[in-house]
This record gives structure tokens, sequence and C-alpha cells, in this order.
């Protein structure tokens, strides 16, 4: 994990990861603190294939100006995105371009190698690696995503509580892994908070891990059912 904080998360940094698969890194979102996160881990930017976009806040696609500069000014090489299909004019449009549109790059294209996928349909993400983007309610009027991965592992980025697609997830379909975000305090208009995760029974708990949680982490150490907390810069190896 790069991260596992909150957008506003000072500790632990925004939640996004970095998945390797048979040799090959992409980033799972790329926030503000991603190229932070990176430098940290001493991951060199040659080492990143791609990343795969979620939905379009600062903690989630942030660092993807800098990625995709620093690249094509220091390597010569665009990184290859993964976006739902419906996200990919409004990123450029109402975010990148603000800073990156030049005489000569006026397109997303022009700094990504853009894979637009369709939600709600599987693709060969990498050889083996079967995802799929599924719509999810995060902020209304907003488009987000969650993530399958291989049938088997649900990445939830940022979304309100849905358990029923959790229990169908896990009883019905037999995902094995469900990596969750987390709200600690307040109420989860826009995302899920602990107490609701806290309602799911014990055969999907075991089975959660925590992330896009606040800085007040260490106050609910112990408090988190049978869910654990993922923790920042660490590798978590998952057989999927
Ligand atoms: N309608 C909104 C919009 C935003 N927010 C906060 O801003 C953050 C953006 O990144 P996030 O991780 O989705 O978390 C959002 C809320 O904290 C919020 O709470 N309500
Ligand atoms: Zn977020
Ligand atoms: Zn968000």
């Amino acid at each position: 994990m790069l991260g596992t904080g909150s957008a506003f998360s000072k500790r632990y940094l925004n939640n996004n990861a970095m998945i390797e698969w048979k040799g090959t890194k992409w980033l799972i979102d790329c926030g503000n603190t991603a190229p932070l996160a990176l430098h940290a881990l001493n991951e060199p930017l040659e080492s990143i294939e791609g990343v795969l976009v979620t939905h379009l806040h600062a903690d989630h696609v942030g660092g993807l100006e800098e990625i995709a500069f620093r690249m094509n000014i220091f390597i010569g090489r665009k990184p290859k995105l993964i976006i739902a299909e419906d996200l990919v004019e409004t990123l450029w449009e109402n975010g990148l371009k603000a800073g990156m549109e030049d005489s000569e790059h006026t397109q997303l294209e022009d700094y990504f190698e853009v894979r637009a996928v369709k939600p709600e349909q599987t693709f060969e993400w990498l050889p083996g690696l079967v995802a799929e983007l599924i719509q999810t309610k995060h902020i209304p009027g907003k488009k987000s995503y969650s993530l399958k991965l291989n049938r088997s592992l649900f990445y939830s980025a940022d979304m309100t509580f849905h358990p029923e697609l959790l229990k169908r997830l896990v009883h019905d379909e037999g995902y094995q892994y469900i990596l969750h975000e987390c709200q600690l305090t307040g109420e989860g208009a826009v995302h899920t908070t602990l107490e609701e995760l806290l309602t799911l029974p014990e055969s999907i708990q075991r089975i959660t891990m925590l992330m896009h949680y606040g800085d007040e982490r260490e106050q609910f150490e112990g408090k988190t059912g049978m869910m654990t907390f993922m923790n920042k810069h660490e590798l978590y190896t998952f057989d999927i």
C-alpha cells in the first residue's frame, strides 16, 4: 500500500496501492501523495507500467500530472492509464488539461496510453488478471468505481456502505478478500463508516481489511471487530 489514509490524512497518506502481477507493477489510483510514497519506498518511476483510476478526487488522481510529466520528460514514455470510459473526458477537460495542455500536448492521449474500459464488464488487465470496474455510490452525482480482481478480491475504493453487495460477493460468488474503505468518525454520508462495517457478519469481517481511514486510527486499534487495518508502505500478498 502506498498509503492507507483518507483524502485529508497526513499520517497515512492517500489510499493508493501499487500492485505487482507477474513482474509488472501498476498503481491503483495515484493521488496527491502517491509520488511522495513512491519516493519513500525507493520505487523508481521506471518500474511503473501504468495507473488504474477509480474516480476523480484528488486523493486518487492528484499525482497523475507529476507522474506523467516525469515519465514524459525524464523517461520518454507514456504511462498506461486504465479508466472507466465515462471518466476520460472529465479527467482531461476538467482536470489535467489545466496544467498539462500546451502547444504540443492537447489531449489525454498525448501523455497516457489510455485504455478506456466499460464499467460492469470484465477485461483482461494483465495476462491472467481479470478485472472489472463496477459503479458504486460515493458522492451524489459523481461517478465512482470499485474494482473486482479475478473474481476473488474486491477493492472498494471510495463508496458508501453496500452490505448487500458485500454479502453477494462473499457468500454467493466466493470472494476471498475485501479491501474496504473505512471512515472512523462522523456520519457516513459519502463513505462507509466503521460502525456500519461492524454490522457485517463474521464471515465477511474475517476477510475484510480496512483502508482510507483518518489520522485518528490509533484510537480505534482493537475496536474493528474481526477486521484489520491495512498499513501504509506494507506489502500484502493475495492468492487470487
Ligand atoms: N460532497 C462531498 C464532497 C467531498 N467531501 C470530502 O472531500 C473528500 C474528497 O475525497 P474523498 O476521499 O472522496 O473524501 C471526501 C470527503 O472527505 C465530502 O465530505 N462531501
Ligand atoms: Zn478518497
Ligand atoms: Zn472520493
